[in-house]
């Protein structure tokens, strides 16, 4: 890093060696070691080279769509309302049961398309639709497969205490044991579940609720995060960080106690300013205080059919400055080397020997022009796993 590349670290003139699917060497181009000089060459003429980018939160396998929710809210009527009322996700959970897999697939595949379009390398993918063993676990299949047909590593986050389903309206503690807790172990056992989620919320799971949850996923090995401090301050983030929480996500009522909390475990704080702006909230997460606090910020699309129905990590990236007032070193920081660390991911989002060589290349002297432009994509090519796409 140094003061004149704006902290991005940028390497004028750069080069860098790939092999094995990961990076090897980088550096200034005249100061190549001779050993690789006669590698065969890609030719990038000049331009700017970044980290693939990370989308680290995403609910982008859903049945359906909320588009006459959409209405509803311009309406009037609240996302609380229409939850109540039993749309919000509730109308994604009927819709995604009826789906079958081929069905989900086809209905995520672009929408992951235009994601990766955008220099995007890694996604996380929620379950939460399902609300059922068989559903939530149908989702997450679709999900790894998605990575295979993409060929970009999707980490998979179980997060089936998203919603209470109807018929455990009357028994919580039912669907917590039978479908949280049992469902979280089979797709465990097969190997369906790289993290474990909830939301902690008035209309979703209590804290208590929810560190039950992260104790069973403590027993099997599986880090945890969270969606907090959304609508209200209910101390999830300080919950999920005392639970050793990969990132809490959200965050718009986080207090200092939650943000404490996080600078100490080393959560990072996953800001969604796609869902805040969609519900044109008023309520700003804490930025300042978590940059004092030190704590770790990145950016996703939170891409949703209700509150963020997104897949422009771009967009995200704009959002983040001009609706947070994060920086554009922030930003780029925050879905590549932050957005990375709240998937538990040390081997990439920075391009250095020994990481994963996802790069994504673009049509752009300066990097704060990812951030500063609107609906404009200048990507030119992306590398997964050292292979060009
Ligand atoms: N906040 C909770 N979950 C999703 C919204 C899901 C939905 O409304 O379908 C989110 O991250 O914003
Ligand atoms: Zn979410």
């Amino acid at each position: 890093m140094d003061a004149e590349s704006g902290g991005y670290g940028l390497i004028e003139q750069g080069a860098a060696v790939l092999g094995g699917g990961r990076i090897i060497w980088v550096g200034q181009e005249a100061a190549l070691p001779a050993e690789y000089t006669t590698l065969p060459r890609h030719d990038l003429g000049g331009r700017l080279v970044t980290p693939g980018l990370v989308d680290c939160h995403t609910h982008i396998v859903f049945g359906g769509d909320r588009a006459r929710e959409f209405e509803m809210r311009l309406e009037g009527a609240s996302y609380e309302q229409i939850a109540r009322a039993g749309g919000g996700i509730l109308s994604s959970v009927r819709a995604t049961r009826e789906a079958d897999e081929q069905a989900l697939l086809a209905s995520a595949l672009p929408r992951v398309d235009t994601l990766l379009a955008e220099g995007v390398t890694t996604i996380e993918i929620k379950s939460g639709y399902g609300l059922d063993v068989e559903s939530e676990l149908k989702m997450l299949r679709v999900a790894r497969r998605i990575g295979e047909l993409r060929k970009v590593t999707v980490r998979t986050t179980w997060l089936a205490a998203h919603a209470l389903p109807p018929e455990y309206k009357d028994d919580r503690a039912g669907y917590i044991r039978d479908v949280v807790i049992a469902g979280m172990e089979r797709g465990h056992a097969e190997g369906l579940i790289d993290a474990v989620d909830g939301f902690c919320e008035g209309i979703a799971f209590s804290r208590d609720e929810m560190a039950g949850i992260f104790d069973h996923a403590a027993r099997l090995g599986l880090p945890v995060k969270l969606h907090a401090e959304q609508l209200s301050d209910l101390g999830g983030a300080a919950m999920a960080a005392q639970h050793g929480a990969l990132s809490a996500d959200h965050l718009e009522w986080l207090g200092q106690d939650g943000i404490d909390a996080m600078a100490v475990s080393g959560t990072v704080a996953v800001l969604l300013p796609g869902a805040f702006y969609t519900l044109r909230e008023t309520q700003y997460p804490p930025m300042q205080a978590l940059r004092d606090a030190g704590v770790r910020i990145a950016l996703a699309t939170d891409c949703n059919p209700g509150t963020s129905p997104m897949t422009s990590l771009l967009l995200t990236m704009n959002m983040g400055a001009t609706l947070f007032r994060m920086t554009p070193t922030e930003c780029l920081t925050g879905v590549t080397r932050h957005a990375a660390a709240a998937l538990g991911l040390s081997d990439r989002g920075v391009i250095a020997p020994g990481l994963r060589a996802d790069l994504a290349v673009w049509d752009i002297q300066h990097p704060a022009e990812l951030t500063y432009r609107i609906g404009f994509n200048p990507l030119h090519t992306r590398f997964v796993g050292g292979e060009l796409v």
